[in-house]
């Protein structure tokens, strides 16, 4: 409700801002709305279509079938394998392309042929590949390729068949149903049944949770996917867009809003003939005049699409998408990042067909033939019904598309005025024709301006009451919190009154605070070396006392060239970090940014860091720190990083899970720290998605350092080798010992039974020793190779609640009763989906369920939730059983956790080099 509020008012402000005759001629627009039913076409990321582009780290390029109707291919773009690599004399039906390589479907042989150079695709005809076998349609997804096989005869006629090559998804998938299309996302495909309409999609979900969200009851005219959402063109009059998927929707709008790296904008409701998915966009040709529209998330820098003119075929690279303009010799033309706007060659506009052109298609003819048989044509949809103020001059034929003309008798738009009006220096008023014209046009343009000052009247009310409405609110709060606290005397946080302490419950759920560099500078006494407390890689943590008696640790960042950061970044990065509310959390009370110096306010946590105790030279602070203790520090910092993972939003993946990130406060519950540094970072190198991996050695995620795969499955592991630090006492890394990689030393260890070897030797085995046992095997869960074979948080949680009240003796371990209940946001709000299709396949079924690695979208964290007992949490946990260490270890002894070494020289063999940009972009903006 509160983001509807919220969007109300945003439109509202900016309903006012614009001018008031062009906010009426919009109101008027939306009312009338244009009815209409097309034909359509499309392509996408991967679709086919006469003209494709590839993109990737090995640069982009963009293909397209020659103008003059050979069907050879000609290719333009940095990436040199593609432009050289080309097959310029074989002739093709249609292009696709993926990360680094084009593909064609072969005239000649219906297969496909691709070239340039991808590490999961074959290049020429993809292998394996049944003989004999044809081809509709191919399309191609990042790491991988399908073609939809031509349809069949006899009994399998409402039998598909579609073939895939590439990562993860080498298979010949069988359909029930017919299949008009097929459209390859990032990692996922999806199919349009020819008869009842809806889309289908089948492949991993992981980031874009295309699968789930599908919606069920929609018919599709056609539609595309994108890296990581799909968007369908509806049936029916007025052929509207539907996206789903991670990138399309209202939260991911704020979430970017947030990192300032971009914009999302919503999907339109004009209606379209053809919509095309980049990597986290979508753009399409409008129904009526074939302007260009795009949505979904574009970086600041991204040129807009071009206006004013008509564009016949489209293709999305990642960050950009190509139109053909007709009316310039068939040059593309090319909007969004990282690529040319114009491009020096000609290609075809559209496919060429041997067939004639179905209804609601006209012929395409712009001067010369664009296909050399004399049999084939390209096919244009013909535009939807014209559009409100104009009438049909003439209908769609099948050599022409629909004509309009504005109806000058019913003008409302600025266009129709401009069309209508006559033409400069014969205003003549006293005219035969411009007294018609006038006599018509008066009272409609009366009618107008009195419908604009009411408006305008209504609007301008509304918004001085909401304003005085918001006004009195906050009087209203700041004289409740004068009143409740301290008899009335000064604000919620009283800077300038050193008597009244803040309440820090308060100051968690409100935004951070800006210090000034004096006021932090006399809290600690001039950052005197007695008042440092810890000392990190990049920053040096005082302890200080604030003006009104609030203890707060000073982070204070040493001073680095490196260090220069956007302001306006700092300050959106701090905004989002203000928002994270949580019990296990340490909370940021506030900022200081002044010339070079960067410093953070922090609550201060009285007995130091986890690392402090069970590393530092106090021997009894480790002996003080028991079973219990322990295993309570590990349960409540768990519920902290799952909350990072679930519940944030947008949520967290924090990369530097250890010890010493994990604070002890003065009851001696333990509070995650350093969360959302990674967003803190330094940014240098302009484009918002490039980072390198980021931690601290021997918490590190394999996965993440080699493959830079950055996924919530990073700070699973990182928490794995902390739980193997808490049973053990030792250090991650410690080359006193022969074996000095904890996780090498410790895992082969548990898995081979001999736990009481791991056991930290300061202290008795407890009495529960099964209990530790279990959690033992938990952290080698955690610390296996492969991310998806790792669990997630939700589930570390529930295992380490139960183990806690095992060892704590709890008759019934299913029942936890935990030392401190979280209390704010436990609740879990949405149950997370299996990955699935929503019409399986016949192969798919025995496809091996990997665990969940996947950010969810979940209510803002700034809402708290009641707090959910355990149990009823568990209940969300679908094979916790897993986790818990009662089963399968055995089984994934292979995977990893035992052989190290192995696991990591086959990592980049077995898991796809994650593309940089697409997980920053998952990391930075989810
Ligand atoms: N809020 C706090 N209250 C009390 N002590 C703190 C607080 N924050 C940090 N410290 C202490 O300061 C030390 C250094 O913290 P800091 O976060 O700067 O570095 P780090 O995480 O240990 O290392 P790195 O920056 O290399 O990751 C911590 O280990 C802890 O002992």
């Amino acid at each position: 409700m509160e983001i509807l509020g919220c969007l109300v008012r945003d439109f509202l402000i900016w309903f006012l801002k614009i001018n008031t005759w062009k906010a009426i001629l919009l109101l008027q627009i939306m009312i009338s709305v244009v009815l209409s039913d097309v034909w359509w076409l499309v392509s996408g990321l991967g679709s086919m279509s006469s003209i494709a582009i590839s993109y990737g780290e090995m640069g982009s390029a963009f293909c397209g079938l020659k103008s003059d109707g050979s069907h050879l291919v000609t290719c333009y773009g940095s990436n040199s394998a593609i432009t050289y690599g080309m097959p310029a004399h074989f002739p093709f039906t249609g292009l696709t392309a993926g990360d680094g390589f084009v593909c064609g479907l072969l005239m000649d042989s219906n297969q496909p042929y691709c070239w340039g150079s991808s590490g999961y695709v074959q290049m020429g005809v993809p292998q394996p590949i049944i003989e004999g076998s044809e081809y509709l349609e191919i399309s191609a997804g990042d790491y991988h390729l399908c073609g939809l096989r031509k349809p069949l005869g006899g009994r399998l006629r409402n039998t598909s068949f579609v073939d895939c090559w590439g990562y993860n998804m080498t298979k010949n998938y069988v359909f029930e149903g017919q299949i008009q299309s097929i459209s390859a996302g990032s990692e996922f495909n999806c199919g349009l049944f020819l008869q009842n309409r809806t889309v289908f999609c089948w492949g991993d979900e992981t980031s874009s949770r295309v699968i789930s969200l599908i919606p069920q009851n929609m018919r599709f005219q056609n539609f595309a996917a994108g890296g990581y959402h799909v968007c369908g063109i509806l049936e029916g009059v007025n052929s509207r867009v539907f996206c789903w998927g991670r990138s399309m929707n209202i939260e991911e709008k704020i979430s970017v809003a947030y990192s300032g790296q971009g914009n999302v904008d919503l999907a339109p409701s004009d209606p379209m003939l053809m919509v095309v998915g980049g990597k986290f966009h979508a753009c399409g040709i409008k129904s009526y005049g074939r302007g260009v529209i795009c949505w979904g998330f574009h970086l600041q820098t991204s040129t807009p699409p071009p206006s004013g003119i008509k564009v016949y075929e489209m293709a999305a690279g990642d960050y950009f998408t190509c139109g053909i303009q007709v009316e310039t010799s068939l040059q593309p033309v090319c909007w969004g990042s990282g690529f040319p706007s114009a491009l020096p060659l000609a290609v075809s506009p559209g496919l060429c067909k041997s067939s004639p052109c179905a209804p609601g298609f006209y012929e395409f003819n712009h001067g010369n033939a664009p296909c050399k048989s004399p049999n084939s044509r390209v096919c244009m949809p013909c535009s939807t019904a014209c559009p409100a103020e104009m009438y049909q001059k003439a209908e769609c034929t099948s050599t022409s598309d629909r004509e309009c003309e504005f109806n000058c008798s019913s003008c409302f738009s600025a266009d129709c005025f401009s069309n209508c009006s006559p033409p400069p220096y014969s205003n003549d008023f006293t005219g035969k024709k411009n007294g018609k014209f006038w006599s018509l046009q008066l009272p409609v343009i009366v009618a107008e301006i009195s419908f604009a000052v009411f408006l305008v009247s209504v609007v301008s009310l509304t918004a001085i009451l909401y304003v005085r409405y918001k006004l009195r609110n906050c009087q209203c709060s700041a004289i409740d919190l004068k009143s409740n606290k301290n008899g009335g005397c000064g604000s919620p946080f009283p800077k300038d009154n050193g008597k009244i302490r803040p309440d820090l419950e308060e100051l968690k759920i409100r935004r951070a605070q800006m210090f000034t560099y004096a006021e932090l500078e006399r809290a600690t006494g001039g950052f005197k070396e007695e008042s440092q407390v810890g000392k990190g890689s990049f920053s040096c943590v005082f302890k200080g006392v604030l003006k009104d008696g609030t203890v707060v640790a000073v982070k204070r960042a040493i001073m680095s060239s490196d260090m220069k950061k956007n302001s306006k970044e700092f300050h959106t990065e701090l905004d989002l970090l203000s928002r994270l509310n949580h019990a296990h959390l340490l909370n940021l009370l506030g900022y200081c940014e002044e010339g070079g110096e960067r410093l953070l306010v922090y609550e201060f946590m009285a007995h130091g860091s986890l690392h402090q105790h069970l590393h530092g030279k106090n021997k009894a602070l480790k002996e003080q720190l028991d079973w219990v203790r322990r295993v309570t520090i590990a349960v409540q910092a768990a519920r902290g990083i799952e909350y990072l993972h679930g519940y944030a939003c947008p949520p967290v993946i924090h990369r530097d899970i250890k010890s010493s990130n994990i604070l002890i406060d003065e009851e001696h519950n333990a509070r995650v720290a350093d969360f959302g540094l990674s967003l803190l970072g330094p940014a240098d190198s302009g484009s918002p998605l490039a980072e390198l991996p980021a931690g601290t050695l021997g918490y590190l995620d394999p996965e993440y350092y080699r493959l830079h795969y950055l996924t919530t499955k990073s700070d699973v592991y990182s928490f794995g080798v902390l739980l193997l630090e808490i049973l053990s006492g030792r250090k991650a890394i410690d080359m006193q010992f022969e074996e000095g990689n904890i996780v090498e030393w410790a895992v082969p260890l548990i898995k081979s039974g001999d736990i009481s070897a791991v056991l930290d030797p300061v202290l008795k085995p407890p009495s529960e020793f099964e209990a530790l046992k279990r959690i033992a095997n938990v952290a080698c869960k955690c610390v296996r190779m492969r991310g998806k074979e790792r669990p997630s948080m939700d589930k570390v949680t529930t295992a380490l609640e139960r183990a806690l009240a095992q060892l704590m003796g709890s008759p019934c371990s299913e029942q936890p009763i935990l030392p401190t209940e979280v209390v704010l946001g436990s609740s879990r709000m949405h149950k997370k989906s299996s990955q699935r299709s929503s019409n399986r396949s016949v192969s798919e079924t025995d496809a091996a369920e990997g665990e969940d690695q996947r950010f969810e979208f979940r209510a803002p964290s700034w809402i708290t939730f009641p707090s959910v007992a355990s149990s009823q949490r568990r209940k969300s946990s679908a094979s916790e059983a897993d986790v818990d260490g009662k089963n399968s270890e055995a089984r994934n002894v292979g995977n990893g956790g035992g052989g190290a070494g192995d696991g990591l020289r086959s990592l980049e063999e077995e898991i796809g080099p994650a593309s940089p940009q697409r997980s920053l972009f998952l990391q930075h903006n989810f």
